[in-house]
């Protein structure tokens, strides 16, 4: 298979797809790039076409058109390299385990079939990674949605893949499950140096995991680029969401060990949060911002509970989700790219007189938000 050279300056993607064509009566038509490390979102609503885009990237489904991943050259033209010779992680919504072989049987499974062999190095990050130690002698029967869904995981990454396909991988698991399962996934995105391309319905996974969306509607991409960027696009109608929300990037700069607040810089401003140790002191984390946590004040806080108040110029005033609500959009003081959203009700809006341009100091309880790791792509 071919390499492909970056031109100079410019790094390549890595992942490069332009596919168009017919699946019985419906029509695909998508073109996208995504970052050579980072997970990048699919989302969109029921049929718009995700699992066919990615069998079709999978080479499982044959459309017309381009598809580079890793540097290789999979299509293009004539040229089709057949599913089985491209190095795909494939994870689906059911883990598809054989119930004959152990958890360690199962995970070395698809690497023995690779050129090499087992990477034994590799096998050793992936069983730290993922937690499967525990496991590796248990028969696959008897194990939770959760750890079979971390063995399918392991089992792809074994295979060496130049890129992860992971389809709506959480939707099989109840609440429990999916929660325990997340930080491992937000830590694939941090450890792979691969794309990882993420289908899911569920705009809370891709608040976490995600740090590039790709929006399908009706075969087509609708939207393509940085999670907030999308986010808070007034276009795009997330901030309409009753759970609207926004993922900043903030870089750990204090821990307070006697009350275990941390202290993050936000493009130059104080934000408080607690659920971060000192050992992150330095570190960038991404900070989730509910809409319906952010209250809006003219003047500076006065004695209050609340420990945040960044100052924020209105970009947008946006009707909200009901009659009875807004969705303001705001921009951190000197930092356009920095926007998050604030749910407040007509009548609030009204009494403040809240005008595009206006000033203000946007109030945010420490205890209403997460945080979660930065995924590496940035
Ligand atoms: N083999 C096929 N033949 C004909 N139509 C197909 C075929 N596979 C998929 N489709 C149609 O293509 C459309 C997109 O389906 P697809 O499964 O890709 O959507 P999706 O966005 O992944 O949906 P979901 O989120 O529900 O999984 C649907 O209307 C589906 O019925």
């Amino acid at each position: 298979m071919s390499r492909r050279e970056a031109p100079p300056g410019a790094e390549a993607p890595g992942l490069d797809v332009r596919l168009a064509g017919r699946r019985g009566g419906f029509a695909l038509d998508a073109a996208f790039t995504a970052p050579a490390r980072g997970v990048t979102a699919l989302f969109g609503p029921s049929g718009s076409g995700k699992t066919s885009l990615l069998r079709s990237i999978a080479g499982l489904v044959r459309l017309a058109g381009r598809v580079v991943a890793g540097g290789e050259v999979w299509q293009e033209g004539e040229r089709f390299v057949p599913p089985h010779r491209r190095a795909v992680g494939y994870v689906f919504q059911e883990a598809s385990l054989f119930a004959h072989l152990t958890v360690e049987a199962n995970l070395v499974y698809g690497a023995r079939r690779t050129e090499g062999g087992v990477d034994a190095g590799l096998r050793r990050e992936v069983v730290a990674l993922l937690s499967l130690a525990p496991l590796l002698s248990r028969s696959t029967a008897d194990l939770s949605g959760g750890e079979r869904q971390r063995v399918a995981i392991g089992r792809a990454i074994l295979s060496r893949p130049r890129l992860m396909l992971m389809d709506e991988p959480l939707s099989g698991l109840d609440h429990l499950a999916k929660n325990e399962i997340l930080p491992f996934l937000e830590r694939l995105g941090s450890s792979l140096d691969l794309p990882i391309l993420y289908v899911s319905h569920d705009l809370a996974e891709i608040e976490r995991l995600a740090d590039r969306i790709v929006v399908v509607e009706d075969g087509r991409i609708r939207a393509a680029g940085g999670l907030n960027a999308a986010l808070t696009d007034v276009g795009l109608g997330f901030v309409r969401d009753p759970r609207a929300a926004a993922v900043l990037p903030a870089r750990v700069t204090a821990y307070a060990a006697e009350d275990g607040l941390s202290e993050l810089d936000l493009c130059g401003q104080s934000l408080f949060v607690e659920g971060i140790g000192a050992a992150e002191i330095g570190i960038e984390r991404r900070v989730r911002i509910a809409a319906s946590d952010v209250s809006l004040a003219r003047a500076p806080l006065g004695p209050s509970t609340i420990l945040n108040a960044l100052r924020v110029e209105i970009v947008a005033i946006e009707p909200g989700t009901g009659a009875a609500d807004l969705a303001i959009l705001l921009a951190l003081e000197g930092a356009a790219d920095f926007t998050f959203v604030a749910k407040v009700t007509r009548r609030s809006a009204g009494r403040l007189e809240l005008a595009v341009g206006d000033r203000l100091f946007a109030q945010i309880k420490s205890v209403s938000l997460a945080t979660s790791p930065m995924p590496r792509s940035r």
